[in-house]
């Protein structure tokens, strides 16, 4: 059974953009469907911060169309600032108020009302957990207290499509979690996330869908799983009970390297499903039993360096 088809989000044929004569954009096209999350990654300077002030509406652009919540990204661009909130690396935060009166300046922006407003805010201070910080000016806060006021005031205007531009560049352990997991929390209820962000964990975590951008071009899309399929290094590892097992299934199955101490060996494969079962076909045609099977795939750094030869920003961090 197949669940029906859901709308898209975000439809993008063609985009273009240049700064001068620097081609930043070259014609993107994407599809990012209702309710899900989409990441778009990329080495520094690729123009992910680009497409996510084109597609929000805070620069123009040079070719090709753009529909964002059902609207036209040129010809109703009022429509789609409605539709959408962005946070991220343009923190909205004014430092001179407090987390309360943030809000409540956002909720005076959208037209909510004084009582209407005061409830909304009460409401997604809870929410965030900033009602102890409530009263604090916002000059005060963390890194992770600021980047959930920032969000919170995104949410003030219920954005149906929220453009999260780096949401965890430079927090703690702890508070990209709890980001993460209310981003998760938005795409149950029906959001839409656009996610750009240096971190491949965080894509990984959270993506259904990711495309890697290079050059101004888009050199992959697909779910994390897909890209990972796609780049070499993938194995399935099999362990055997006894050395009788691992020398008859290594002659079974041919061009495989093999552990003799830890009686395992090590098929190269994409570790798709046709490829497990065809393996597992070949092992119970010669009648071999496996003790343990374990299937391993790149990880999106691996997919990242292959596509775009440069490692992650992440990983350069750590180098
Ligand atoms: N207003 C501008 N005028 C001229 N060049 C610009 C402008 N904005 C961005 N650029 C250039 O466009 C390219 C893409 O920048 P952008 O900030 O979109 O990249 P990014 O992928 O978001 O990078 P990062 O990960 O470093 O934030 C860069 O070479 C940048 O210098």
């Amino acid at each position: 059974m197949t669940s029906a088809p859901s709308r898209s989000a975000i439809a993008v044929t063609g985009l273009r953009k240049s700064f001068g004569d620097k081609v930043v954009l070259d014609g993107i096209d994407l599809d990012v469907r209702e309710g899900t999350t989409f990441s778009l990654l990329g080495p520094n300077g690729a123009g992910k911060t680009t497409a996510v002030r084109i597609l929000s509406t805070l620069i123009g652009f040079d070719g090709g169309q753009a529909r964002i919540a059902g609207h036209d990204l040129a010809e109703e661009p009022d429509a789609v600032r409605a539709a959408i909130g962005v946070t991220g690396q343009f923190s909205a935060v004014d430092d001179l108020l407090t987390g309360e009166e943030n809000l409540v300046l956002m909720a005076d922006l959208h037209h909510l009302g004084r009582a209407e407003g005061g409830r909304r805010a009460a409401e997604l201070l809870d929410r965030f957990d900033l009602t102890e910080a409530a009263t604090k000016l916002a000059s005060t806060y963390s890194g992770g207290m600021r980047r959930r006021l920032d969000l919170a005031m995104t949410l003030v205007g219920d954005p149906r499509v929220i453009f999260l531009d780096e949401p965890t560049t430079g927090l703690d352990p702890r508070s990209r979690r709890m980001m993460w997991q209310t981003i998760r929390e938005l795409v149950a209820s029906g959001v839409t996330i656009f996610l750009t962000t240096q971190y491949l964990e965080e894509a990984d975590e959270l993506a259904d869908r990711i495309a890697v951008l290079d050059r101004g071009k888009l050199v992959a899309v697909g779910t994390p799983e897909e890209l990972k399929r796609g780049v070499p290094g993938g194995h399935v590892r099999l362990r055997f009970g006894d050395a009788a097992g691992l020398d008859a299934a290594a002659r079974a199955l041919g061009d495989v390297s093999r552990d003799d101490e830890a009686l395992t060996l090590q098929v190269p494969s994409d570790g798709g499903v046709p490829a497990l079962r065809a393996l597992l076909d070949r092992l119970e045609r010669a009648a071999i039993e496996v003790d343990e099977l374990s299937v391993h795939t790149p990880d999106l750094d691996d997919v990242f360096f292959a596509l775009t030869g440069h490692p992650s920003a992440a990983k350069e961090a750590v180098r």
